[in-house]
C-alpha cells in the first residue's frame, strides 16, 4: 500500500526510473533487430533482382538454384525466427508495481483535501492551489481519470466536478481521451446523484455524435424510466453529509480560540521533574489546562530523528485501528507505522528516558515507540487513545498495565501544508514542528476516560509527516501523576 505513506511513495520514483531504463533497453534491442532485418531485406532484394533478370536461367543453373532454395529454407527461416524473437527485457519485478488500490487510496486522499480546503476541481486542475503553484496544469485526460476513479469509490459529487472540468478542458488538439467517453462517465455519475435529466441530455448528445455508442444506448432507456419515477415519487432523501463540527476549520488553522482562553496559557521552563532537568530544562508551551495538553519544544534533535527514520523504514506497515482483540485496516487511518524497542538502538532508549523526564511517569508501563508516516491526504479521523472495555473486561489485556493514561507524540518532521493534530471537542489545533512533542492525559485523575481528549490527525496536504508515539499506561503512576492544580501552578 504505497499510498499509506509518503516514504513508500518515494519508491515509486525509483520504480519508474528502472522501468524507463528497461524500456530504453527494449527499444535499443528493437532498433538493432530492425537494422538487421533491413540489411537482410536489401541483400535478398538484390538476389531477387538477379533471379528476375532471367528466371529460367537462374533456376536451372545448379548453383543459383541451390542459392534460391537455400535462401528460402535457411535464410528465411533465420529471418522468421529473428522476427519472432522476443527482444523485450522483462519489465522489472512486476509485483512491486502499485495497484489500483493505490490509485484509489490517493484519489480518496485528494477528495478529503478538497473537502477540508474547499477546493474545486477547476482550481486543483489549474495547478495553483491555495495560492501556490503545486503542479502543472492537468490535461483533460488527467481530469477524466480522477473523475472515473472518484466514481469508482462512490464519491459522485466530486467525480461530477472533475468530469465537468475534463469536458471544459477538452479540445481536439489536446484530447488524450474522447469527448464521448467523458460525456458517458459524467452521465453515469450524474445519474448516481439522481440528476437523471442532465444525464439523459448527455446520453442523447453522445448518441447524436455516435448513434451506435453501446454505453449510451444501454443507459438511455433506464434514464428515461428513472425520470418518470422521479416525477411521480420524487427522490429518496439524500444521506446528510456527516457533521465534523469544527474539525475542518481546525485542520485549516482558521479556528480562533477566545482571547480569554489564550490569556491563561503560558510558555515556561520545566526544571523540577527530574534532577537532569536542572541543567537542561524543558521548554513547555501550555495549550490547554483541562484536559491538560502541553507542547515541549526542541526535545528531540535532527540527528536523533534521522536515526529513528533509518531504523524504522524497513519495518513500516499500513497502520491498523482497534484494540488487542480486533485490529484492522481502515480508511479512517491512512498511514504506515513501525514499532521500535529500547534495545534496538541507544536513540530509542534515550527517547524513552526523555519521555519519562517530560511526563514524570514511569516507562515501566509504556508501550514501545511507534513511528508513523502519513501518505497523500493521510489522516487519522477523530478518535480516543484509550479504550472503553466491555463490562468486567480489562483494557489492553495483552499489555496488562491498565488503560492509556497519557500520550506523548513527537513530531519527527515539519509539514508544509496540513497534518495538524486537532482536538475538536475543545477547539485546539497544533501544527507539526520538527523536534517538538505534545503531551496530554487521556484519563481523568480518577482513572475514568476523558472523552474531551478526542483528537485527530488532519490530512497532510503537502509534505511527509512523521511522528513517534509513546503511549503510557496506568500501572505504577499512582504517586507520579501530579494533580491538576500543581500543573496549573
Ligand atoms: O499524527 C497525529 O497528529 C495524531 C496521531 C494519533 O492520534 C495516533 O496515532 O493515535
Ligand atoms: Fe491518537
Amino acid at each position: 500500500e504505497y499510498f499509506s505513506s509518503v516514504e513508500k511513495m518515494r519508491q515509486l520514483v525509483k520504480l519508474e526510473e528502472s522501468l524507463i531504463a528497461s524500456l530504453e533497453h527494449y527499444i535499443k534491442l528493437h532498433e538493432q533487430k530492425v537494422a538487421f532485418l533491413h540489411r537482410q531485406k536489401d541483400l535478398l532484394t538484390k538476389e531477387l533482382k538477379e533471379a528476375q533478370k532471367n528466371e529460367v536461367q537462374y533456376v536451372s543453373n545448379p548453383i543459383t538454384a541451390f542459392m534460391i532454395a537455400n535462401r528460402l529454407v535457411t535464410d528465411w527461416e533465420r529471418i522468421r525466427s529473428f522476427m519472432a524473437m522476443d527482444v523485450g527485457a522483462k519489465l522489472e519485478n512486476s509485483t512491486t508495481l502499485p495497484t489500483t488500490d493505490d490509485v484509489l487510496g490517493i484519489v480518496e486522499g485528494l477528495a478529503r483535501l478538497q473537502d477540508i480546503y474547499q477546493l474545486d476541481a477547476k482550481e486543483v486542475a489549474s495547478g495553483k492551489v491555495l495560492d501556490r503553484q503545486l503542479h502543472r496544469q492537468l490535461t483533460p485526460a488527467d481530469c477524466y481519470q480522477i473523475g472515473v476513479k472518484l466514481s469508482g469509490s462512490y464519491n459522485y459529487r466530486l467525480a461530477i466536478s472533475w468530469l465537468r472540468e475534463a469536458l471544459r478542458r477538452w479540445t481536439t488538439e489536446n484530447p488524450g481521451v474522447s469527448k464521448v467517453e467523458i460525456m458517458n462517465a459524467l452521465s453515469y455519475a450524474l445519474s448516481q446523484q439522481g440528476e437523471y435529466e442532465e444525464a439523459l441530455e448527455l446520453t442523447n448528445n453522445v448518441l447524436k455524435m455516435q448513434p451506435d455508442n453501446e454505453r449510451a444506448r444501454l443507459s438511455k432507456d433506464p434514464l428515461e424510466k428513472w425520470i418518470d419515477y422521479k416525477k411521480e415519487h420524487g427522490l429518496p432523501p439524500r444521506k446528510p453529509e456527516p457533521d465534523y463540527g469544527n474539525y475542518y476549520s481546525l485542520c485549516r488553522g482558521d479556528f480562533h480560540r477566545p482571547a480569554s482562553d489564550l490569556a491563561t496559557l503560558h510558555c515556561r521552563y520545566e526544571r523540577s521533574r527530574s534532577p537532569f532537568l536542572r541543567i537542561a530544562p524543558l521548554k513547555v508551551e501550555e495549550v490547554n489546562h483541562d484536559p491538560y495538553i502541553v507542547v515541549y519544544h526542541q526535545v528531540i534533535s535532527d540527528k536523533e530523528i534521522d536515526t529513528l527514520h533509518t531504523i524504522s523504514k524497513s519495518s513500516m506497515k499500513r497502520a491498523m485501528v482497534g484494540d488487542d482483540n480486533k485490529k484492522e485496516v481502515s480508511k479512517s487511518r491512512t498511514s504506515s507505522n513501525g514499532w521500535l524497542e529500547d534495545f534496538m538502538h541507544p536513540v530509542v532508549r534515550a527517547v524513552t528516558t526523555r519521555t519519562e523526564d517530560m511526563s514524570g511517569l514511569t516507562m515501566d508501563a509504556a508501550e514501545q515507540l511507534q513511528v508513523g508516516n502519513y501518505g497523500i491526504g493521510g489522516h487519522y479521523l477523530p478518535h480516543h487513545d484509550y479504550v472503553v472495555p466491555e463490562e468486567g473486561k480489562e483494557p489492553y489485556p495483552v499489555i496488562g498495565k491498565g488503560n492509556r493514561i497519557a500520550t506523548v507524540m513527537y513530531y519527527l518532521s515539519d509539514v508544509e501544508i496540513g497534518g495538524a493534530t486537532v482536538f475538536p471537542e475543545i477547539g485546539v489545533g497544533i501544527f507539526p514542528r520538527k523536534g517538538s512533542a505534545i503531551f496530554w492525559y487521556n484519563l481523568h485523575a480518577n482513572g475514568t476516560a476523558d472523552s474531551r481528549t478526542l483528537h485527530a490527525a488532519c490530512p497532510v496536504f503537502l509534505g511527509s509527516k512523521w511522528v513517534a508515539n509513546k503511549w503510557i499506561h496506568e500501572h505504577g503512576q499512582e504517586f507520579r501523576r501530579p494533580c491538576q492544580l500543581d500543573q496549573k501552578a
